[in-house]
This record gives structure tokens, sequence and C-alpha cells, in this order.
């Protein structure tokens, strides 16, 4: 059974900052008893903000024993601003000695497959058992990944990647981790911030349906972090 913490923090930086300290014990621990780790990052202001926290202040990370992986992408052309690959290279994987190898990246619209339902296929193939670690934002509506309320992604119960063709959200295409495959994380750490997401916060942690906030289904196999700005925390 999983363990839900709830931790609130004055303001996003400071969530930002705390993301990465969790990253970092999650990760050294996990190099320490086993020699390397698994995560999973994600997009969005917070979950980019962390990286660029872990550039500043990497501590005792071992880059290079580090398998990366990422939640969901934004099916778009591999230079496109919007993909979240590219923003966490800029923000961090750019800057540490990662090895390219164990960076497995979404593959984007001008890779290998031309369709989003292959790139998930194929995606699908690369991924462990188990990660350490599943970072997470969430949307005002509850998404987390790209699993948006009353979707067949979100209601996904035997794939672990999956094309989202009608994003609610731009751009419109994606490719995401269903919740089966957010399950895998040993810990799963989800990032909030701002009034606007309050609501939701509150439903999720209070036990909502996953088909109605996707946030509710996002559940490590042995802990659940949220991390909470003043703002994000107001309705709980
Ligand atoms: O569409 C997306 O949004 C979520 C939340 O982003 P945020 O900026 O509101 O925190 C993000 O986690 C996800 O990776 C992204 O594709």
């Amino acid at each position: 059974m999983t363990e839900t913490t709830v931790r609130r923090f004055a303001d996003p930086d400071e969530v930002a900052v705390a993301a990465a300290a969790l990253f970092r014990n999650v990760v050294v621990a996990a190099q320490r008893a086993r020699g390397s780790a698994a995560v999973v990052l994600t997009g969005g202001g917070v979950g980019i903000a962390t990286l660029a926290q872990l550039r500043d202040e990497p501590g005792e990370v071992d880059w290079r024993q580090l398998d990366i992986y990422w939640g969901d992408d934004r099916f778009v052309p591999g230079a496109d601003p919007d993909r979240n690959e590219l923003q966490a290279r800029h923000a961090l994987l750019d800057h540490v000695s990662v090895d390219p190898a164990r960076v497995h990246a979404i593959s984007a619209s001008d890779g290998p497959q031309p369709d989003p339902a292959d790139a998930a296929a194929a995606y699908a193939q690369l991924l462990p058992d188990r990660f350490d670690l599943h970072l997470l934002g969430m949307g005002p509506e509850g998404h987390v990944n790209s699993l948006f309320p009353h979707t067949d992604a979100v209601r996904e119960t035997a794939l672990s990647v999956v094309a989202v063709t009608d994003s609610p959200k731009p751009p419109p295409i994606r490719v995401t981790l269903t919740i089966p495959a957010i399950r895998r994380a040993h810990t799963v750490c989800l990032t909030v911030t701002g009034a606007a997401k309050a609501d939701a916060v509150a439903a999720a942690i209070g036990g909502a349906d996953p088909v109605d906030v996707p946030a509710a289904g996002a559940q490590g196999s042995a802990e659940t972090v949220w991390l909470l700005d003043r703002s994000a925390a107001g309705r709980l």
C-alpha cells in the first residue's frame, strides 16, 4: 500500500528546490543500493524548474549511472520548443555527464515512427518493470502526463504507453505513459503550484475517481509525495 505525504511550501521556487532534493535522495539511495537508478521526468513549469535546480545543485548524483525516461512528450518535431525532452536537455541534461545511451526520449514526429501509435508502442518496449522515481506536474483539471479527464488514455489498464491525438491542451498529438506505467515507480512525486489547481489537488488527494481527476491515480508502489505551494494547498 502506498504511503501518501503532503508537504507545503511558500512558493513555486521552494517546491522546485524540494523536488530536486527528493530526486537527489531517491537517486543516490538507489545508486548506493543497486549501482544505478531509473527516473521518469515530466514537463511543465515546476518540472523544468526542478531540473534547473538539479543543474545548480547536483549533490552526489552519479549521472552516468542513471536511466532517464519521460512521462509524456508532445509529438512534434524534435527541435520544437514544446518538446519536454528539449526543455529537459536545455535545463539539465546538456550540462551533466549523462550517458547518451541511457537517455530514453519519446520519439518526435520527425523520428523513426511517423505514427504516434507506433512511437508509443516502441517506447513501451524500452520501459523497465520498475522506476525509482516518477516526477509529475498536474494541470488545473487534474491531468498528469498527457492523461486528461474522461479520455481513453486515462482509462487504459493494459498498455503502458499510448498515443493521444486530441489533447485538450495544445499541442493535440502526444505520447504518454499510462496510470499502470506510473504505478511502476517506487516513488511518485507530484509538484503543483497555483490557486487554479487547488480544487483538483484536493479532489485527487481526497480519493477522486482517476477518470475524473487523473492525478488521483498517480500513486507510487511505495510512496506518493505531493509538493505544493501555499496556493495549490489552499483547498486541503
Ligand atoms: O501538458 C503538460 O502539462 C503538465 C502540467 O504542466 P504545468 O506547466 O501546468 O505544471 C505537465 O506535467 C506535462 O508533462 C505536460 O505535457
